[in-house]
């Protein structure tokens, strides 16, 4: 190095490290001097010819730098693309080896990422040479899409090994887990390939593999941008290069740098992907796309929880990447798509829209999280309630000393007026729509989105602003737009982590009930904590609560400021927040791993949902709690929402079958979950959740209950003896001919029942809607209102139904009450019900039969009820002037003699 001095080298030494080639890096500091950024703008500016790329993927692989550089500058050649990928000198892989921290430094103080480093390439002649001892076939890495990738990848067992040692590299796994091979295979043999696997199982690495491998792009199809922004990230830190595309992508450069196939991973949007088809087909040409990946692919279903209308478009992918429109191509670009909760119904409906091929190869996994605790409470869910519902958290959390600052630091500036002003309290209370009301009739009860609304919105006004259904739009987080996030960051470009790849503590689930129980035997961490809610405002309510009792929390909902969104999605990553309070907005795919209970505080709208953001609990296979709290006495609402029919009636299933989840009492709640999404059960139990700790509630036998109820609702009919004249079980009536017949609904049937029973007088409402859906359960009765009800509206007697109240038989109808049910007796007697020969005999008793009729006399007048809804109710019809007696009070002033 003629002329070069110490700090010459210490420069050159830096940009070895980087990536550049000897001979460049000494042309550049003769020309702009021993200046490492002049350096490399230098022979950036110079990149214009013939330039060289460093891929950061192959920069990791040690398999790779076994290659020539010649090697690659062979693929460089084949590939009709200007842009390359070089191989650094051989010095750089001593450098690496022997000064790994030095290197590592070098990296973040500089800061420049390897993939934007072109540097002329010049030797043509050693680009000349084969690609000897490279561990991936040249084709595969060249682009040369005349010769298919994956065709050199078929039968071999080699990809395997392949697999296997970047996922070390890269990762830091021993190796894949059985569904990921199984997802690579169909890859390599060109299959398209549906992927269903618990939360948290990996589904990832099936599209994060097939880039390593080939050396193509992968463009992955996500919902979120906050979801993209987090996996790219992490990709980096991984060594891969990523990035992902929209208007949520604050630098304009990087689309085309992705279309120029400098990026491994490209995520992208479904509105963007169908934008970009043109520059995606010119990158499979020049480049290759080695997968389309569709994530979280239950979005594609209108029957999902996530129904996204632009993910139905995206079976221009295989229209738009075939063979047979692309001529270059010898086989479709294989779609893999990706879900943790699809139903069968929901994976129909995916493979169908997307176009996916025949042979489409459907890789499922089980469901089952082993290590989560599934629990459901009782609550009112309402402020009232956060003491008795928080108390565990903040014991957990809580400093003794409440803090002003510590709430400013985690509730954006923007919210404070909303804490400081009585709103949020009120809000509150109108969102307690739910006291323990136990015999309030439902007979207003939602029936569809508009009526959901319309009961609300006459439940008052809040500072003057009637609850349009305007405000409830605000107030309920509906799906966070795809662009509805903002990020600092444009590209992430593969850099090593800082510290060494540790292995996962992820184990495949363990099965057996051992160890099961040993899991249940150890003490539940303290990790992080988040609290989904249904409104924007609850997570606001609870963030203060929290905030107040010393908790460092955040709440997260998408109309808080972005820069708000950002910080938390930092600080929980980083563990300085020990609660999150959000919407659904707090993305789907975190993937945090020491994530220690997922607490849901109110009903959500279908298993689907819950399933999925319960699954970010316990990712690191310890145990971890998914806690649902409930008004176990009230019916859950569908959230406001632009659905068709079809759709309504869908999302009412949905609601209902997540209602049923909460009120069963008997059933193991991990079962009932995988049982939701078609799988058997293959363990007896998961041991771990309430129902399986604290056992079944016990067993009662209410056959007289039964029948009476049948004996009511059949009257209604006036069939109770013909049996076979009518319900033949296919005879399905005009529902609108049976109201007009004045059809009862249960709540009138239940009235009848009292009114026709002394012994049944006192029987909450709530009972009996817990012994309908019991009898539904046995085939008793059926809905018989053409609408969708959460639970039976308009109870209708079923052919078995019939037949079981004219058998005389005194055989007994053994059944678990349902949580409702159970509810009930509790409030009622204060221990538990038995039967109702004790509440015959109390009539005997005065004080007894004084109390029971107070209590009947409140039931029929519901608005006597000194409940918050009610009396907010009071409030609000107060609110509105009566013209009739202001009128009344004019006159009377007018009259009175001055
Ligand atoms: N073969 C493996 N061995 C060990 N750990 C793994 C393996 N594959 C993936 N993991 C780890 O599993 C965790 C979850 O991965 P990932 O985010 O891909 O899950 P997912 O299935 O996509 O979950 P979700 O459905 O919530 O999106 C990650 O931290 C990942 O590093
Ligand atoms: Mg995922």
């Amino acid at each position: 190095m003629d002329g070069m001095d110490a700090s010459s080298d210490q420069v050159i030494a830096e940009m070895l490290e980087m990536g550049f080639e000897y001979a460049n890096v000494v042309q550049a500091l003769k020309a702009v001097g021993p200046s490492t950024h002049s350096a490399v703008e230098f022979i950036l500016n110079n990149a214009g010819r013939n330039s060289g790329r460093t891929s950061p993927a192959s920069v990791n692989n040690s398999k790779f730098h076994k290659g020539s550089e010649k090697g690659l500058r062979k693929r460089d050649l084949a590939s009709s693309h200007s842009v390359s990928y070089v191989r650094q000198s051989s010095i750089l892989d001593h450098l690496r080896a022997t000064n790994e921290s030095t290197k590592r430094k070098t990296d973040t103080v500089l800061g420049v990422p390897f993939s934007r480093l072109e540097v002329p390439s010049g030797n043509v002649e050693e680009a000349k040479e084969p690609l000897c001892d490279m561990d991936v076939d040249s084709n595969i890495l060249s682009g040369n899409c005349k010769v298919d990738s994956l065709d050199e990848l078929d039968g071999s067992s080699h990809w395997e090994q392949r697999a296997s040692n970047l996922l070390q590299e890269h990762f830091g796994f021993s190796c894949l887990k059985s569904f990921q091979k199984e997802a690579l295979i169909a890859w390599v043999t060109h299959k398209d390939c549906l992927v269903l696997a618990a939360t948290g199982s990996g589904k990832s690495l099936c599209f994060q593999i097939p880039a390593l491998l080939s050396g193509k792009v992968v463009v992955v199809i996500s919902p979120l941008i906050s979801l993209m922004h987090d996996q790219c990230l992490k990709l980096a830190r991984h060594g891969i290069s990523a990035c992902f595309l929209g208007s949520g992508q604050p630098d304009n450069t990087v689309e085309q740098k992705a279309m120029r196939g400098m990026y491994s991973i490209v995520y992208v949007c479904p509105e963007t992907v169908l934008r970009l088809i043109e520059p995606l087909q010119k990158l499979a040409k020049s480049h290759g796309i080695a997968l389309f990946a569709i994530d979280e692919v239950h979005c594609v279903s209108k029957w999902g929880h996530d129904f996204r209308p632009d993910y139905r478009r995206l079976s221009a992918l295989r229209e738009n990447f075939s063979a047979s429109k692309l001529e270059f191509l010898k086989f479709d670009v294989p779609l893999v798509a990706l879900t943790a909760t699809a139903t069968n119904l929901v994976r129909e409906d995916v493979l169908k829209s997307l176009h996916m091929s025949k042979e489409t190869k459907i890789v499922l996994t089980s469901f089952f999280r082993p290590n989560l605790r599934f629990i459901v409470r009782h609550s009112k869910t309402s402020s009232s309630s956060y003491g008795k519902d928080f108390h565990e958290l903040v014991e957990l959390y809580g400093k003794t000393q409440k803090s002003v600052d510590k709430k400013k630091e985690f509730i954006p500036e923007e919210s404070h007026d909303v804490f400081n002003s009585s709103d949020a309290s009120r809000i509150c209370e109108v969102d307690s729509l739910s006291p323990y009301d136990l015999d309030g009739d439902q007979d207003d009860y939602s029936e569809g989105d508009n009526s959901v609304l319309h009961s609300r919105s006459t439940s008052g006004s809040i500072n003057g602003k009637e609850l349009s259904v305007e405000y409830l739009e605000n107030d309920i987080d509906v799906f966070q737009s795809v662009d509805d996030w903002d990020v600092a960051c444009g590209e992430f470009c593969g850099q090593p982590s800082q510290k060494e790849w540790k292995l996962s503590e992820i184990v495949d689930p363990p099965n057996k009930s051992e160890e099961r129980l040993r899991l249940l035997k150890e003490p539940l961490e303290r990790g992080p904590t988040i609290i989904y809610v249904p409104t924007r405002k609850e997570t606001l309510n609870i963030a203060k609560y929290l905030c107040e009792c010393g908790v460092k929390v955040a709440a997260y909902n998408a109309s808080l400021p972005k820069s708000h969104l950002r910080r938390v999605h930092k600080d929980f990553h980083e563990n300085t927040l020990e609660v999150v309070v959000a919407t659904v907005a707090f993305g789907m795919g975190i993937d945090k791993l020491n994530v220690r209970r997922i607490i849901h505080y109110g009903w959500p709208q279908s298993l689907e949902a819950y399933y999925q953001e319960a699954g970010r609990a316990g990712r690191d296979g310890k145990l971890a709690d998914c806690i649902l709290y409930a008004n176990l006495s009230r019916e859950p609402s569908l959230l406001p929402s632009h659905r068709s029919e079809d759709q309504l009636k869908h999302a009412y299933v949905m609601l209902s079958d997540c209602f049923r989840y909460g009120m069963n009492t008997s059933s193991c709640r991990a079962e009932t979950l995988v049982k939701y999404f078609g799988e058997d059960f293959q363990n007896e139990k998961c041991l771990i959740c309430d129902v399986c700790v604290d056992g079944p509630p016990q067993m009662q036998n209410l056959r007289e209950e039964a029948c009476t109820l049948l004996q009511a609702i059949a009257e209604n009919y006036g069939q109770s003896s013909d049996v076979d004249g009518l319900y033949d079980g296919d005879i399905h009536f005009d529902p609108q001919a049976r109201r007009i017949k004045g059809r009862l609904s249960l709540n009138m049937v239940v009235r009848k029942i009292r009114e026709q029973s002394q012994k049944f007088l006192t029987t909450e409402m709530l009972w009996w809607r817990g012994l309908a859906r019991v009898m539904e359960q046995k085939g008793y009765i059926r809905e018989g209102d053409c609408k969708s009800h959460v639970q039976i509206k308009y109870p209708e007697p079923t052919k078995v139904g019939l037949e079981f109240v004219k058998s005389n038989s005194e055989q007994a109808l053994y059944v678990y009450p349902e949580a409702d049910m159970v509810l009930a007796a509790k409030s009622n007697h204060s221990k538990p019900y038995s039967s109702f020969s004790d509440w015959g005999k109390g009539w005997a008793d005065p004080e007894i039969r004084r109390q029971r009729l107070q209590r009947m006399q409140l039931n029929r007048k519901p608005h006597m009820l000194s409940s918050p809804r009610k009396s907010h109710k009071r409030k609000a019809v107060r609110v509105k002037p009566d013209l009739r007696t202001c009128r009344g009070r004019l006159a009377a002033k007018l009259s009175k003699p001055t």
